[in-house]
């Protein structure tokens, strides 16, 4: 968009789009005008420019070695610049308006030299590792070996010297061997194993053992880039192909054999089936790995439509249609979060061949540690207290003896000096950690606990209460921000030239290699404080990674937003800075997902519920690739009911999503068991670990649960539970939400209409429930664990007398006759009411029906 030619208006809803504040918005405009550029220019500088104390902290990475000054932006330049390609990207050589960030990449790469690469019919300087020479002539990777050659070697030990040779790896994992066992044996292989298990290396292996061409289909451009740079460090060519992409001369090199590994996004290679068939009888390919292969399932969290389509590569790469193959070209599809359903689903949309290969290595690990705190999230009293001790870690602020302040505030009030909360981040917590912060002051939602409220307990994604309007903000405005398409960055297309002899000694980062080695085989955990390490804080909002970024930089954090809706230099920027360890903080939405592989990732916070728990598991795992000790925090409202972002689904989809948000709600409410087995559990994977913690009996309020909301047995009942138990006096809405939870999931109640929703709203007995109301089990006590909302209830030291009371009441036979008179005649309420009254299949309508009866 140019500047220039828009209004205001159009510029504004821009900018509300990217998730600025709309007071910053106008004062930009105010300042310079209708341009998109500029005001985007102005609020990131003056946000930069209000933190002047802060030395180095920047909400859109300036220039922040040049304190005080206004930023030459790195942003201003290249948002006003056409989208460069990848010569230009990776060409660090200085222009004059991008100077100041050009020094701060050469004082960070003061390890790195220039490598000549001829890409695009451009000579270009490539910045590289200081052991990497001249590219040679050639494109081509190690020389052509045939099939039976490999066959015949014992590949394992071959395997061994090009692992140690390009890679500096001593051998390979247990998953990789079966991998390229079951590639070299022409089968097709569905690969799934953990988040930074390396899974890359299995599709990476077949180029170097065969010298035939491997095209990965990958979804973002992002994630491309970074592998090529990789495989370039470790000696290998290899190039990607975005979908806008002009030049065609990358793309015609690709297709006649000049890259060992052909990176492309799903929606170009259903183009070059047929360059494709050039190549594969040409200089062969190996394989087509299909990376991030989840995306493939509509069951799954990323579903991409265009993933579907790359059922044609069976077909189109067969030997019965390409008549020079021996055998069909494998498949092979990695991913490292698929539930059992989206891998069936993966098999079958794929076409996979019968006897494809399915190779699972454990989802678990051992050196993540989960937990969930409460918090009300997205306001500034909530940033203060949950981000307290995240500001002090990386500014070196005390603990508990200095206030919050911010730098550009901090000499006027060095003498105020309060304690800070006293959270703490990474408490010695593998199993569980329920942080019972319930913050009396802004509570009263949940005090207001009348019968109506009562009546609607369960909060669906229903669009009438306040409460959900209120929660409706908690997520993506829309869902912009997930994969839709390969183009994330602004580069589209480009050439990686790999140095053949690369020696281990000199390459890449040995310490990393050796820390990785080492944590395979054990991994080391520690109980304690996680040392500095960068940070990615996932936030449900657009608007809340820059109003979150913002709040961190203010005292003194380096923390960037990214979104996808910020423009793409700018999300370059960030990536670039936060691999070189110049960021700590980066506050994204999901778009900053998938491909970020960054070894020393500490601490991954979900500041607000994630969508699913795939999503959840696929971003947690960015943290701790080095096999160090890391944090995974998500802090929720505990509260409050999570609901649905808003998307185009099908009816199908939408009870999917509903269930997957739900499964996702419940691993948040769970104390019971370690949140690590829960996690691998959801993919399907048995794990063995002791249980642990609390313990609780309650008997008397499953037996009043079923008897108040099922409508049953009412004799049998109120001779049970009519005692004053004090557990009972002392709960609330949120704690019955919770047993209406747990009596689901032992089988005794189930949502009484056809609704999808994330926490029960219509209970109704199952037959299980109601054997069980009849057995002579139900007079004996329960063990059971409280959920996270129960403890989190419990701990609140409000008076819940009102709805303890109108509890208590529904005992009495004759209050409950009353109740369900007063009900039945109450004026139906708008579209729910009118619609459930005398309706048999809900709760509404049987209590009416029961009314009736109870009157005659
Ligand atoms: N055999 C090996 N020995 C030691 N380290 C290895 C080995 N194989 C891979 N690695 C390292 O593991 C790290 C993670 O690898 P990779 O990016 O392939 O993970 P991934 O399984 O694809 O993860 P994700 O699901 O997040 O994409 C890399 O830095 C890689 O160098
Ligand atoms: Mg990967």
């Amino acid at each position: 968009m140019n500047g220039n030619d828009v209004t205001s208006d159009q510029v504004i809803a821009k900018l509300v789009g990217m998730g600025f504040e709309f007071s910053d918005i106008t004062d930009a405009i105010k300042a310079v005008g209708p341009s998109l550029d500029n005001a985007i220019e102005f609020i990131l500088n003056d946000a930069r420019t209000n933190n002047a104390g802060a030395s180095t902290a920047s909400l859109c990475l300036s220039d922040s070695k040049v304190p005080g000054k206004r930023a030459t932006s790195s942003l201003q330049s290249s948002c006003r610049m056409r989208q460069q390609n990848i010569t230009e990207h990776l060409n660090l050589a200085p222009t004059p308006k991008r100077s100041k960030v050009r020094v701060l990449c050469n004082e960070s790469t003061n390890q790195t030299n220039s490598l000549t690469v001829r890409a695009e019919g451009l000579e270009v300087s490539l910045t590289m590792d200081t052991s990497l020479n001249h590219c040679p002539q050639s494109f081509m990777g190690p020389s052509y070996c045939k099939d039976e050659e490999i066959m015949g070697f014992d590949w394992e030990n071959k395997v061994k010297n090009l692992l140690q040779k390009h890679f500096g790896f001593s051998s390979l994992k247990g998953f990789q061997k079966e991998v390229l066992a079951a590639w070299l044996a022409n089968q097709d292989c569905l690969v799934l194993a953990a988040t930074g298990s390396g899974k890359s290396l299995c599709f990476q292996v077949p180029a170097l053992l065969s010298g035939k061409v491997v095209v990965v289909i990958s979804p973002l451009i992002s994630l491309m880039h970074d592998q090529c740079l990789k495989l370039a460090k470790h000696g290998i060519s290899a190039c990607f192909l975005g979908s806008g992409q002009i030049d065609k001369s990358v793309e015609q090199k690709a297709m006649t054999g000049s890259y060992s590994i052909i990176y492309v996004c799903p929606e170009t290679i259903l183009r070059l089936i047929k360059p494709l068939q050039s190549l594969a009888e040409s200089r062969g390919i190996a394989l087509f790995a299909i990376d991030e292969v989840h995306c493939v399932s509509k069951w799954g969290h990323d579903f991409r439509p265009d993933y579907r389509r790359l059922s044609v590569l069976r077909e189109k790469f067969s030997a019965d249609n390409l008549k020079f193959l021996k055998s069909d070209i494998p498949l092979m599809a990695l991913t490292a979060t698929a539930t059992i359903r989206v891998r069936e689903d993966i098999l079958k949309s794929l076409c996979m061949s019968m006897g494809s290969k399915v190779i699972i290595t454990s989802f678990f690990r051992p050196n993540l540690r989960f937990s969930v705190k409460h918090s009300r999230t997205s306001s500034l009293s909530s940033y203060e207290k949950d981000f307290d001790e995240l500001i002090g870690l990386y500014t070196k602020r005390k603990k508990s003896c200095q206030k919050l302040i911010p730098q550009d505030t901090i000499n006027s009030s060095r003498d105020s000096c309060t304690t800070s909360n006293g959270r703490t981040f990474g408490q010695d917590e593998m199993c569980q950690n329920i942080v019972n912060d319930t913050d009396d002051s802004d509570s009263s939602d949940d005090d207001e606990t009348s019968e109506k409220d009562a009546v609607g307990l369960w909060v669906d994604n229903g669009l009438t209460s306040r409460h959900e309007k209120e929660l409706s903000v908690q997520f993506l405005e829309d869902d912009f921000d997930k994969v839709q398409e390969a183009d994330d960055l602004d580069v589209s297309c480009g050439a990686f030239c790999g140095q053949s002899t690369l020696n281990f000694k000199n390459c890449g980062t040995p310490d990393s290699r050796k820390l990785l080695t080492k944590a395979e085989k054990k991994p080391a955990i520690h109980y304690g404080t996680l040392p500095e390490g960068p940070t990615i804080i996932y936030v449900p909002t657009r608007k809340e990674t820059l109003s979150l970024a913002k709040f961190l930089s203010r005292f003194g954090v380096k923390a960037a937003a990214y979104n996808a809706k910020l423009p793409k230099s700018h999300l370059r920027q960030v990536h670039k800075e936060f691999h070189e360890d110049v960021l700590q903080v980066v506050v994204a939405t999901i778009a900053f997902g998938m491909g970020i592989d960054k070894s020393n990732v500490r601490r991954i916070i979900h500041y607000g519920w994630p969508q699913s728990l795939e999503a959840y598991y696929q971003e947690a795992g960015r943290a701790g690739r080095d096999g160090k000790l890391a944090d995974c925090v998500l802090y929720a409202n505990l509260s409050r009911v999570p609901t649905l972002l808003p998307s185009q689904r099908s009816e199908e989809q939408t009870k999917q999503a509903y269930k997957m948000l739900s499964d996702c709600y419940r691993y948040g409410m769970k104390t019971s068991i370690c949140r690590a087995k829960m996690l691998v559990e959801y993919f399907g994977e048995e794990f063995t670990q002791e249980r642990c913690l609390f313990t609780f009996i309650f008997t008397l309020l499953l037996l009043l649960f079923l008897f108040i909301f099922c409508s049953l047995l009412e004799t049998y009942i109120s001779d049970v539970f009519v005692s004053q138990n004090q557990t009972f006096a002392a709960s609330d809405l949120i704690w019955w939400r919770g047993l209406a939870r747990m009596l689901q999931d032992r089988g005794f109640i189930r949502e009484g209409d056809d609704m999808s929703r994330v926490q029960l709203r219509f209970p109704e007995a199952t037959d299980s429930g109601l054997r069980f109301l009849k057995s002579t089990e139900s007079e004996q006590a329960f063990d059971a664990y409280l959920e996270a909302d129960m403890l989190l209830s419990m701990n609140s030291r409000k008076s819940y007398s009102s709805f303890s009371e109108w509890g208590k009441g529904w005992a009495d036979p004759e209050i409950r006759r009353q109740r369900l008179e007063r009900r039945a005649l109450r004026k139906p309420r708008k579209r729910k009411s009118r619609k459930n009254q005398q309706n048999l299949s809900t709760v509404r309508g049987r209590l009416s029906a029961k009314l009736s009866k109870l009157s005659k």
